[in-house]
């Protein structure tokens, strides 16, 4: 079976400073996979590489065979929605309008949005438990709330690729829980980056874990998380064990100065 999204020898130099470096992977239709990593790592550049904000230096990007940025930008835009985390200032709007704008790939020029629309865009809101903001201005909102609008934006415009640069970043840990979780239940393809191993590992069929623009891992959690491979990325002693409640692996962290000059000799 052909791959659903495809990357290839992808590279992205700035003054020579290999910033990302001949990362190949291929991710399977309607997988859920989290780009792991230290600050730095070069996990944002990728989904941008992906998503068109910058221009790759080599290598290519086909999502269902084709080279992404040969998509013309409408079809981009009905194929691929991205949460970025740079919250834009979408200042004097109200959520209900804000989330609405996900139609308009789908929208002909002057044409309205119909009963079905609106109950569609309804649901989604349901489901992130935003009721309550749909009638507040956004730049009003705490950043968690921001976050989950703009997650109820991007699911409004029905994408195939959803890309999301750290999703939970601003959330408590039981929106974190219903962020992730509605992610892992979703029908499309989900690439995102998550600074969270245990979150990542509970959620997400894939992970790439990058070091120094480096692919160091990349496949299920179980075979990625290995003590020395985490070790060795994040230069941290750790432990691995098992979330009694999912079974999924289980980081344990510990901070100590010789443990981690320890580590750091590892690296
Ligand atoms: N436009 C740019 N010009 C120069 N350097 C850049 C640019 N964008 C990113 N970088 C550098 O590329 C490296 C990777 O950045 P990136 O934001 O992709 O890392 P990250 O893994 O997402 O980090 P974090 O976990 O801190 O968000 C960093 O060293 C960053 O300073």
């Amino acid at each position: 079976m052909k791959p659903f999204l495809q990357v290839d020898n992808l590279s992205w130099h700035i003054h020579n400073r290999p910033l990302i470096n001949q990362l190949s992977f291929e991710l399977p239709e309607k997988s859920v996979t989290a780009i792991v990593g230290p600050n730095g790592a070069g996990k944002t550049s990728i989904l941008r590489c992906i998503y068109g904000a910058i221009k790759p230096s080599s290598g290519e990007i086909r999502m269902q065979g084709e080279n992404i940025i040969a998509i013309p930008r409408r079809r981009r835009a009905q194929q691929i929605a991205v949460v970025s985390q740079h919250i834009e200032h979408w200042s004097h709007m109200k959520v209900i309008e804000l989330i609405r704008l996900g139609l308009i790939p789908h929208l002909n020029s002057w044409q309205k949005i119909t009963c079905s629309q609106h109950q569609f865009v309804d649901n989604i809101i349901k489901k992130l438990d935003i009721e309550s903001l749909k009638n507040r201005y956004f730049d009003n909102l705490s950043g968690g709330e921001q976050q989950r609008v703009l997650i109820a934006k991007a699911l409004v415009q029905q994408p195939k690729l959803l890309i999301l640069d750290e999703p939970t970043n601003h959330l408590d840990v039981h929106y974190q829980h219903q962020i992730l979780s509605l992610l892992n239940q979703l029908d499309v393809t989900v690439l995102m980056t998550v600074h969270d191993l245990n979150l990542a590992s509970q959620y997400c069929e894939l992970l790439l874990l990058l070091k120094k623009g480096e692919l160091v891992g990349f496949g299920a959690p179980d075979q990625v998380l290995t003590q020395s491979r985490v070790q060795n990325t994040f230069a941290l002693p750790v432990k691995m064990g098992t979330n009694p409640m999912t079974d999924a692996k289980h980081v344990f962290y510990s901070w100590n100065e010789n443990a981690q000059q320890e580590a750091h000799k590892q690296c």
